[in-house]
């Protein structure tokens, strides 16, 4: 296949975005896709809304593991492209859609060449939440097929198309979702005093939150705490009997998690007695941090010297469920370079299409030489 027709494969997943687990446009479009390449070789699994899809090598001494997620975001995408999301509300603005590609581009290639290796690709759905990492790696299918070694792209707007950057150790920040309800006594707008305001509870508790990182953590032990959605009240002249918070919390070392999920705790009952109010707390989704095994960093570097520039990656804030499969099996994540003015998680995210071809011919490589 040639490389216009990857980027119409992109295209045309760009414009099927679905949340973690309701991939099922998504399954299809990768199946079809998949049945159409010579079978001899393969094996597919469906697993939930994802795919195993196994390669038998010519050999099969070791098994290579190779992941791409799948799901899109909950963002309404401004991008103006011809082949924006048909799906109101929903957009591919993390760039799976691009990593999508590259997985089928590498199928495609090993396919026609086969490999010596076994090579397993894993379709995975919901990294962006509650996570599909883990309960893939549970999963009878990897049980099955135990791959030696595994590794993942993520897509860098900062990044020029022909660089991609990793470092050994610590790439990304341990992670959990926060998800905070308040409850007091709503009522009528002109009567306060007879109410419980929870939009004052949940206003407070937000400009007192921030105080945990800038003062409460050790400045060398880095930590984010950044709330995404908040919700509250009815109508403008009634006084809200609810408000929700949403939010993520990031943490390089794993004990600051702790620490801060109780500093959190502490600030809340302070904030019920103030505003006399009930409040519970949900951590949703805990993402365990991506840790690259310094070995394949090491032998990545070598097999792609000469298809791109490699640069040493700094650690990132970021979150990744693909964590939990490094932390069973060793490997490595690496940033592939798409050059877009907006980045990740932005409606105008424009990821520079050059960048599938070259992250076919890395993944590629590094699966015939790891
Ligand atoms: C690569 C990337 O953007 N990953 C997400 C993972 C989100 C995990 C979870 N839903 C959370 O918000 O904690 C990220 O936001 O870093």
């Amino acid at each position: 296949m040639a490389v216009d027709d990857f980027i119409k494969i992109r295209r045309e997943l760009h414009q099927i975005p679905e949340i973690g687990f309701q991939e099922f446009k998504t399954q299809e479009y990768l199946l079809n896709n998949i049945h159409q390449l010579p079978q001899d070789y393969l094996s597919i699994h469906k697993w939930h809304t994802g795919l195993f899809v196994f390669v038998e090598g010519k050999v099969g001494e070791k098994t290579i593991a190779y992941r791409t997620d799948i799901d899109g975001l909950p963002i309404t995408e401004e991008t103006g492209y011809e082949f924006s999301s048909t799906r109101e509300g929903y957009m591919h603005a993390c760039g799976h859609d691009i990593h999508m590609t590259i997985a089928l581009g590498a199928l495609s290639q090993l396919v026609k060449n086969r490999p010596e290796d076994h090579v397993l690709f894993l379709f995975q759905p919901a990294e962006e939440g509650p996570g599909g990492a883990e309960p893939m790696l549970k999963s009878e299918i990897m049980q099955r097929y135990r791959p030696d070694m595994i590794f993942a792209l993520h897509i860098d707007p900062k990044l020029p198309v022909g660089t991609v950057s990793s470092k050994p150790g610590l790439l990304f920040a341990n992670t959990s979702e926060l998800f905070i309800d308040f409850k007091g006594k709503g009522g009528h707008a002109a009567y306060p005093h007879e109410t419980k305001d929870m939009i004052m509870a949940a206003s407070a508790f937000n400009v007192q939150l921030q105080q945990i990182v800038s003062r409460m953590r050790d400045p060398l032990s880095p930590a984010v705490v950044t709330l995404g959605k908040m919700e509250a009240g009815t109508v403008q002249n009634i006084i809200a009997e609810h408000a929700r918070v949403e939010g993520t919390i990031r943490t390089i070392k794993p004990d600051a998690m702790i620490v801060i999920k109780e500093s959190i705790e502490n600030l809340l009952k302070g904030i019920e007695v103030r505003y006399d109010c009930e409040t519970s707390i949900d951590y949703g989704a805990n993402y365990y941090m991506v840790h690259n095994d310094a070995n394949y960093v090491g032998k990545f570097k070598t097999i792609i010297e000469d298809i791109v520039d490699y640069k040493e990656a700094p650690e990132a804030m970021t979150g990744e469920d693909f964590g939990y499969l490094l932390k069973e099996i060793p490997g490595f994540m690496f940033w592939l370079g798409v050059d877009s003015e907006y980045g990740l998680h932005n409606s105008q995210l424009k990821p520079d299409e050059r960048a599938i071809d070259v992250g076919i011919k890395t993944v590629t490589e590094t699966i015939y030489n790891i």
